[in-house]
């Protein structure tokens, strides 16, 4: 795991651990030995230490925690380097994080490839750098930037890194080569000074001012997430106390935050992240044997919100678009749309003007649907009528060459039946996006019974490459996201109907860490699609939406929604919604007394007597209610794992990553605690069908299992 060579005067230490050099109980072992082994051989006058392969390491093995860690640790490892008696460089290809840049710290020099970057991104898996940099970066760097590094996670490039004396040189060529080198430079010189622990932290004097302004952004930022308060507290401590106590205290920190919940579910979601590019087919395809499909050409049809975002989204990966609308006015207005969004994105520093120029040059359009005739591949982002995009697909099916896969950026539609439309529903598949669909991270994939696992594979392949974060889930309505979505929203109604207020409902879940709550969101997403949608469903089952209605279609309904909609408060874009806005389009908002009294005289007109609220009861018909629904997509096997379902929501909804996603934080309630709820409000609200109770969760609150085992359990349900 760790090898050692000789060339000439200089040991070479290189950790070789694959595929990131993840500082494991045998890694730490060999780099411990392999330095007495340097240290006692006469002829050694300087010491080189690497990674082989892809990466200088990255930092402890996160599987290994939970673990009661086992000596030498990174610090001995550390004080090994420091009492060495011989030069140690440090020479940094890849990422040097977590452990591993603090190992670098320990050592005399640090050279690096101009590609390499280096942090400490400890905060994001809800730790603090206690294998000594928290103590060592302020006094190499300063309170400043250790401040911001540590409490950020922010990986930095080599030359800004540079820039702060992390690194001392620069070099390029072969990482192992330059290394030696600089070592033959420094073999014969003095470096006692280059031991940090002896240095004083600079910027000391300026601590409280600095603590101060990043405890005030960390407040505006973290919602309810801990650890960077905790890693501020590791730099004091490198101020407050000396260098060895300051390691000792940081490190009894570590292992409280280590056993704290936010810790194992920001692991959890680590994990999970890397878990979703793993998928498999029921029909038995999977990841390691479908091969992509290779990608030239994609075309978007339709220029609306979705349509143009998905296109900046493939423009400014670099994929040439042509883009499709019924009509010249459509059109003109979505290049419009495009230009705009590429400029935005030059504004936020996305991309530099020049790489915005070249992407609006890769941008084709046109009315006619002939022209997709050699594409590699469609994806349909019209409105969400079924019959509209079953004739789109039909047509595209005629016009497109038979290799050409078809995408439908659907939301909530059936993609078996879409696919029927065609003769190639092998090549049919749902690419659901995020709204604004260029920044949205989230791509929701969906297979139908006939999507090939060659399809599947194009699509998370395209997802990775445009920059999205592709997780593959079954149909059915509303697929994984929006189905576990509606019971929430419904509930949020609800709530405000019994006798809650719009805005005290936001602020619950605001508080719980959401980035906005249900009322901001129906106002920013625009209260007209989902009225247009409601009507349509109602009149497709014969009946029409009245204002005095409780249930619909056999479920409970809160007509609060169409009520604010037949007043022209469609949110956000007028001006009015839940709450009222400066002017048409302005986020500035406040709460409405015409809102208040709507909602007054809707409970009056229902007979309704208001009752006091509690913060835990929105809280649980909230959250419970969706998670309620993930374990039925569970058990109906239309997510594989909750790891899916709860990146899902990290990059869909924004769910607080500190609680790792919903189905994360349920397994932390306890099932057992979670079924009961559901059920209690099962007993109170027999007709919302969402809180009949998920017989997977039923099972799973009987007999808890880890989450890593509920997918196994749902298949032998
Ligand atoms: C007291 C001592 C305390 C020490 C504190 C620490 O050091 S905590 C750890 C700090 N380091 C990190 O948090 C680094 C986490 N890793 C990353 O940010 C990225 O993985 C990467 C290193 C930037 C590489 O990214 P890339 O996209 O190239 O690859 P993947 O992310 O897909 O990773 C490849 C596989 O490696 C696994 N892995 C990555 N980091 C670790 C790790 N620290 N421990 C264990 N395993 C790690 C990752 O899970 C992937 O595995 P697969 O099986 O291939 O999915």
């Amino acid at each position: 795991m760790v090898d050692y060579w000789r060339q000439g005067s200089v040991a070479v230490i290189a950790v070789n651990n694959p595929p990131v050099n993840a500082l494991s109980y045998n890694v730490r072992v060999g780099l411990y030995n392999n330095l007495d082994k340097a240290a006692n051989d006469r002829d050694v006058l300087a010491v080189v230490i690497c990674g082989k392969g892809r990466t200088f390491p990255v930092g402890a093995d996160i599987h290994e925690f939970g673990q009661i860690p086992k000596e030498p640790w990174i610090t001995d490892v550390g004080r090994k380097i420091e009492s060495l008696g011989k030069p140690v460089i440090a020479a940094i290809h890849g990422t040097g994080l977590g452990g591993g840049l603090e190992i670098a710290l320990f050592c005399h020099y640090r050279i690096a490839l101009p590609n390499a970057r280096v942090g400490l991104p400890e905060v994001l898996i809800g730790l603090l750098p206690a294998g000594g940099g928290a103590q060592l970066l302020p006094r190499l760097a300063g309170i400043q930037v250790a401040m911001e590094m540590i409490t950020t996670g922010r990986q930095l490039p080599a030359s800004e890194a540079a820039k702060y004396n992390i690194i001392d040189k620069v070099v390029s060529g072969d990482i192992v080569k330059e290394g030696i080198e600089f070592a033959l430079r420094v073999q014969n010189k003095p470096f006692q000074d280059k031991i940090l622990r002896y240095r004083s932290p600079h910027g000391k004097d300026s601590l409280q001012p600095i603590t101060e302004a990043v405890l005030r952004k960390i407040k505006m930022r973290s919602r309810g997430f801990y650890a960077p308060v905790w890693c501020v507290r590791s730099i004091a401590n490198s101020v407050k106390l000396p260098f060895e106590e300051g390691l000792a205290q940081n490190r009894i920190m570590f292992q409280q935050m280590q056993l704290s919940g936010q810790a194992k579910a920001l692991q959890y979601a680590f994990f999970a992240e890397r878990s979703i590019s793993k998928w498999k087919l029921p029909c038995g395809g999977n990841f390691a044997t479908a091969v992509p499909r290779k990608i030239k050409t994609i075309s978007v049809i339709g220029a609306g919100t979705m349509g143009t975002g998905i296109t900046v989204a493939l423009l400014s990966a670099g994929f040439p678009v042509l883009l499709v609308e019924q009509n010249k006015r459509f059109l003109m207005k979505g290049v419009q749309t495009v230009q705009s969004l590429l400029e935005g994105g030059v504004k936020r520093r996305k991309f530099t003007a020049e790489q915005a120029k070249m992407a609006s040059s890769s941008l084709t359009t046109t009315v006619d649907l002939q022209a997709l005739n050699s594409v590699d591949l469609v994806i349909e982002a019209v409105f969400e009528t079924l019959s509209l995009k079953e004739d789109i697909f039909s047509k595209l099916d005629k016009i497109c060459k038979p290799e050409a896969i078809l995408c439908s950026n659907t939301s909530y539609l059936n993609i078996d039946k879409i696919a029927a439309s065609t003769r190639r529903p092998d090549k049919v598949v749902g690419t659901h996006f995020f709204s604004p669909a260029h920044i949205m991270r989230l791509m929701e994939n969906i297979y139908g019974c006939k999507t090939s696992p060659e399809t599947v594979a194009t699509v998370m392949d395209l997802g990775k490459r445009i920059g999205k974060v592709p997780v593959l889930v079954g149909t059915c309505p509303g697929f994984c996201a929006n189905r576990m979505n509606r019971p929430q929203s419904e509930e949020a109604l609800f709530l405000v109907e019994e006798g809650a207020q719009p805005e005290q409902i936001d602020q619950v879940l605001e508080d719980f860490g959401m980035p906005m709550g249900p009322f901001k969101v129906r106002d920013l997403a625009g209260g007209d699609i989902g009225w247009r949608s409601r009507k349509d469903a109602a009149l497709h089952l014969g009946l029409t939406l009245s204002y005095d209605l409780q249930f619909f279609n056999g479920e409970r309904y809160c007509s609060l929604a169409d009520k604010l909609c037949e007043l022209g408060r469609f949110g956000q874009k007028t001006g009015s919604g839940w709450y009222s806005y400066d002017k048409p389009g302005s986020k500035q908002l406040s709460i409405d007394e015409d809102v208040t009294k709507l909602i007054q005289n809707h409970r009056d007109s229902l007979g309704i007597k208001p009752r006091k609220i509690t913060t835990q009861e929105i809280q649980e018909r909230f959250l419970f209610s969706g998670i309620n629904e993930g374990f039925k997509i569970l058990e109906e096997g239309i997510a594989a794992r909750p790891e899916d379902i709860d990146i899902i929501w990290l990059y869909g909804f924004g769910f607080p990553r500190h609680y790792g996603g919903p189905m994360f934080y349920a397994s932390q309630i306890g099932l057992k605690r979670v079924y009961d709820r559901i059920c209690h409000y099962h007993e109170l609200f027999p007709y919302s069908s969402h809180w009949m109770p998920s017989k997977l969760l039923q099972k799973l609150s009987i007999q808890e299992v880890p989450i890593g085992q509920w997918a196994e359990l749902h298949s032998k349900l």
